[in-house]
């Protein structure tokens, strides 16, 4: 059974990347594009490399018909996205990209986003989207929470580990490069070309990092106690995907098995033989996570080392990884599509 889909931010990122995807999904049919400043374009104009497919225009979200839609879509910027979603017909599946539901604690969303939750019943009602840690649940949600895409790197190098208790959960340091999609399409200063090019800066460094929020919440949650993690991400001059060195006290033997037996059924987490590494460049515009384990010189140490792409399993891909299990369909349904390499 076909079923509708709007998105709303399709002329974002995540939006075409929405777009992308969805136009070799079988089972999801795109009924309603929104944009902001660009309402009343057509997605080619917007996104010439979409061209080849029969896309409806771009409309204001006031002026899009959602009667006959199953699943929205919400790629709309932080605040943005809580402000819309609360007056969304009650009938209507949403996977939302943005930050706006991610956290469960009120008090933590003001903390870390800096002003009060606008829809504080929604956030309690939502399903935290990390979809491998979250299936039960989210196959029974109506709101699903797509998680940060530095969130989601750091907890598919950590959460196993956490969980066994094979590593020490005071001496954990998430090292992360994040190319330059990560922050939308909107122009900024420090995004353009000749800031941005041949360089590479640390960024909300010092442990101020919003994604400290979802790292607070779900490893103390997998910990029973609570857990707090080093973490400073790196913009570096790549268009997309996300790599992460995390720095861990524990056997680098036993950290492996824990991940390779936690993620054996898993159809898109890689993890690589003891002793290699995976690169930005092997999983890039596909919906797989690859992760590996390095034992360090220092004796009880070891690095894992996990990429994946911002805009596929960071945010978009797994947005449609949680739909079809919303809409009842098989998990992997339109995303198996191979890494572009080189
Ligand atoms: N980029 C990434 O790698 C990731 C992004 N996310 C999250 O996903 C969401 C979308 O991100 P991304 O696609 O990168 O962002 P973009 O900045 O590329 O796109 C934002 C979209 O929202 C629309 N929009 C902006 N303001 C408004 C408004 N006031 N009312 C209605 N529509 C509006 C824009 O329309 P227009 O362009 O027409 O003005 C555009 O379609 C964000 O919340 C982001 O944090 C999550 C994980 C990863
Ligand atoms: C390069 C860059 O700026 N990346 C973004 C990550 C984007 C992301 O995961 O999204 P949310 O904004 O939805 O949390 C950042 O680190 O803030």
């Amino acid at each position: 059974m076909t079923h509708n889909v709007a998105i709303l931010g399709a002329s974002g990122y995540t939006g075409a990347e929405l777009v992308r995807l969805i136009a070799t999904h079988l089972d999801l049919r795109i009924t309603g594009l929104s944009g902001n400043s660009k309402a009343g374009m057509a997605m080619a104009d917007v996104f010439p490399h979409l061209r080849h497919l029969d896309l409806p225009r771009l409309t204001t979200i006031e002026d899009m018909d959602l009667s006959g839609v199953d699943l929205v879509f919400c790629a709309l910027p932080h605040a943005t996205s809580q402000a819309v979603i609360k007056d969304l017909p009650r009938h209507l599946k949403i996977v939302d990209l943005s930050a706006d539901f991610r956290l469960r604690d009120g008090a933590d969303y003001e903390k870390w986003y800096g002003k009060p939750h606008a829809a504080l019943g929604l956030q309690a009602e939502a399903v935290y989207g990390l979809t491998e840690f979250y299936r039960d649940e989210i196959r029974g949600a109506r709101l699903v929470a797509g998680t940060g895409c530095n969130a989601a790197t750091g907890q598919y190098a950590l959460r196993p580990l956490i969980a066994a208790g094979v590593i020490d959960l005071d001496d954990i340091i998430i090292d992360l490069l994040a190319a330059v999609s990560g922050a939308g399409r909107s122009l900024k200063e420090n995004l353009l070309h000749a800031e941005l090019s041949e360089g590479a800066h640390a960024y909300s460094a010092g442990g101020t990092h919003r994604h400290l929020g979802e790292f607070d919440q779900e490893f103390s949650l997998v910990a029973g106690r609570p857990v707090q993690v080093q973490f400073t991400p790196h913009l570096i001059p790549a268009n997309r995907g996300i790599l992460a060195t995390v720095y861990v006290k524990g056997e680098a033997e036993v950290v492996h098995r824990t991940l390779a037996d936690a993620y054996a059924e898993e159809p898109f987490l890689m993890v690589l033989p003891l002793g290699q590494h995976p690169s930005i460049k092997h999983i890039r515009a596909s919906n797989f996570c690859h992760i590996g384990v390095v034992k360090d010189r220092i004796p009880g140490r070891c690095q894992i080392i996990a990429t994946l792409d911002n805009l596929t399993k960071g945010s978009s891909g797994q947005a449609i990884q949680n739909a079809n299990l919303m809409l009842g369909l098989p998990e992997t349904a339109g995303l198996m599509l191979a890494p572009v390499f080189p």
